[in-house]
Order: structure tokens, then C-alpha cells, then sequence
């Protein structure tokens, strides 16, 4: 498991491209036959995710964690961005479609993945919380069981932003104790996210970019709103985001996001909107 340490906006200003890079871009994350977990000191969140091809992967807790086993203390959110593939968890099998989703309670001990054909493996892309109370493991098809109040529909073709916001966990969908999951999908030719921006002191987010083409990038706007960065990002493509820091991008073609915050509290709407007039 690799460690990033937290981040302070004083510092973050200076630095260069490399350095933006190195501690806020998560690359590589699915790779063939293998579990891959990114723990932040940000809160704590675990960005993660398998890609079962030719077995069967268990999740384990590793050294960091020291815990018997990797939910002792924490709860997490699972996407699948490939083909149909199965979650065990403690023996109970869900079999996961493209962009099925899922809630798995602190407790839950064996947790494994497999995919149905390796020539189409399951992508499963993980979010993970310290918790304290367990909640229960939900299997959230988007098409069946996400609520119409979270599906949110925002923007516009002719600001370039229309896109749908669906919300796989929070409050009156899947409980949790702090995670917070979902899925943004923009429509053709809207290539914007999230602006205007805002921050949000109470909650750091993470955003996982898919289904954007080979030849397309996405420039991912990070910083506090009067210090604006930028982070060039392509497919299946992860970036944290501290509670001070903006979380927008602009692409050369539409995309998808997974979104999935952690903190102070569950309040969706608690953000600190940037006022247009006041970025820089
Ligand atoms: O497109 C958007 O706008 C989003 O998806 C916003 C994220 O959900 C977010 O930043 C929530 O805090
Ligand atoms: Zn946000």
C-alpha cells in the first residue's frame, strides 16, 4: 500500500508540475491480477481498486493498516468500471455488471473479487473510510435502485456542462458512516465538471476519470480558488482533493467521473461556492 501524506496550501502553491503530480495524480490503478490501495493521510481515504483477470484476489489488510483484517475499522465503496465480475463477501457472491455498484459494512472479514471472461476482467474501483459503527453491505444496481432524488441533472449543452450526478451512497440511499459515493456522466459534447467550483472545508473528495478516449486528456483544476493549478489526467485515472482545494475539469471529449468524499459530515450540499468573479 502506498502512503501520501496530507498536504498544506501554503505549500502547495510553490510547487512545480512533478511535484503536483506526485501527490495528488494516482496512476496505474488497475493493473492485471492485482489489488492496488493508496492510502491518504487526508482523512484516511483508501483509493483502490482490483482487476481480476486470470484469479481470484483477496483483499488483505497489509502492514499499514494494522488491523487482522483490511474492514476491522473502516467501511468501503465499490464501483465496477469493466466487465461483469463477482464480490465475495464473507461466502455471499454479487455479481457485478458495468457500473453496478456497492456498500460493504465495517466487519465484513473475506472480502474477494473475480471476473466472469479474462478477456473482458471486472475493474473494480474501491473508496474506503474509518468507521465506527456497522452498517449494512448493499448492492446498488444504478438503473434500479438509485433514487430519482439522486439522480441530479445539472448545466447545460451550451456551457458545455450537461451531465447527470448519481448518487450510489449517502444519507437516504446507503447508509454509511462518513463515506459518500457516486457517479457523474457527462453528455456528448459537454467536457466541463463542477463549475462553477467550490471547495468544501468539512469533506476531501476523490475523483476517479473513465470513459475518456485514448487520444482525449482532461485538465483537472486543483488549488485554493485564487491559486489556480492544473493536472493533466487520462483514463482510469485517479486525483485527491484536499477540503481547500477546487475540483473541476475541462476535457477534450466528454467523460465519466466517480466521485467519493470523506470527513466532517454526510451534507452533500454543504460546499463553499466560488463565486465565477473570484477565481484565479
Ligand atoms: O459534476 C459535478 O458537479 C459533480 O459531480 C460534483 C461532485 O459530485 C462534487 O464535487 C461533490 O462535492
Ligand atoms: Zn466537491
Amino acid at each position: 500500500m502506498e502512503v501520501r501524506p496530507g498536504a498544506n496550501p501554503a505549500d502547495v502553491k510553490n510547487y512545480d508540475t512533478d511535484r503536483l503530480r506526485h501527490d495528488f495524480l494516482i496512476q496505474n490503478l488497475f493493473v492485471a491480477d492485482e489489488i492496488k490501495t493508496i492510502y491518504s493521510q487526508i482523512d484516511r481515504i483508501i483509493v483502490g481498486a482490483a482487476t481480476p483477470v486470470n484469479k481470484e484476489l483477496v483483499l488483505e489488510a497489509g502492514a499499514e493498516l494494522r488491523a487482522k483484517y483490511f474492514l476491522e475499522r473502516r467501511e468501503m465503496g465499490i464501483i465496477n468500471i469493466g466487465g461483469n465480475g463477482t464480490v465475495t463477501v464473507d461466502g455471499k457472491e454479487y455479481n457485478f455488471k458495468y457500473k453496478d455498484g456497492m456498500y460493504i459494512g465495517m466487519g465484513a472479514k473475506d472480502i474477494s473479487f473475480k471476473s466472469e471472461d479474462p478477456k473482458n476482467p471486472a475493474k473494480f474501483y474501491l473508496n474506503s473510510a474509518p468507521a465506527h459503527k456497522t452498517y449494512p453491505t448493499v448492492f446498488i444496481d444504478p438503473a434500479k435502485d438509485i433514487l430519482p432524488e439522486n439522480k441530479k441533472e445539472l448545466g447545460c449543452l451550451e456551457s458545455a456542462n450537461h451531465r447527470t450526478i448519481n448518487k450510489y451512497i449517502l444519507p437516504g440511499q446507503v447508509e454509511s458512516c462518513q463515506l459518500e459515493m457516486g457517479m457523474t456522466c457527462l453528455e456528448p459534447g459537454s467536457v466541463w465538471n463542477t463549475m462553477p467550483c467550490h471547495t468544501h472545508d468539512r469533506r476531501m473528495e476523490v475523483y476517479l476519470y473513465f470513459e475518456v478516449p485514448e487520444d482525449a486528456v482532461v485538465f483537472h483544476y486543483m488549488g485554493e480558488p485564487t491559486e489556480t493549478r492544473h493536472i493533466v489526467m487520462r483514463n482510469e485515472e485517479a486525483v485527491i482533493s484536499p477540503s481547500w482545494s477546487i475540483h473541476s475539469a475541462s476535457a477534450t471529449h466528454a467523460y465519466t467521473f466517480i466521485w467519493g468524499m470523506v470527513g466532517e459530515n454526510q451534507d452533500f450540499d454543504d460546499m463553499d461556492d466560488v463565486d465565477m468573479k473570484d477565481l484565479r
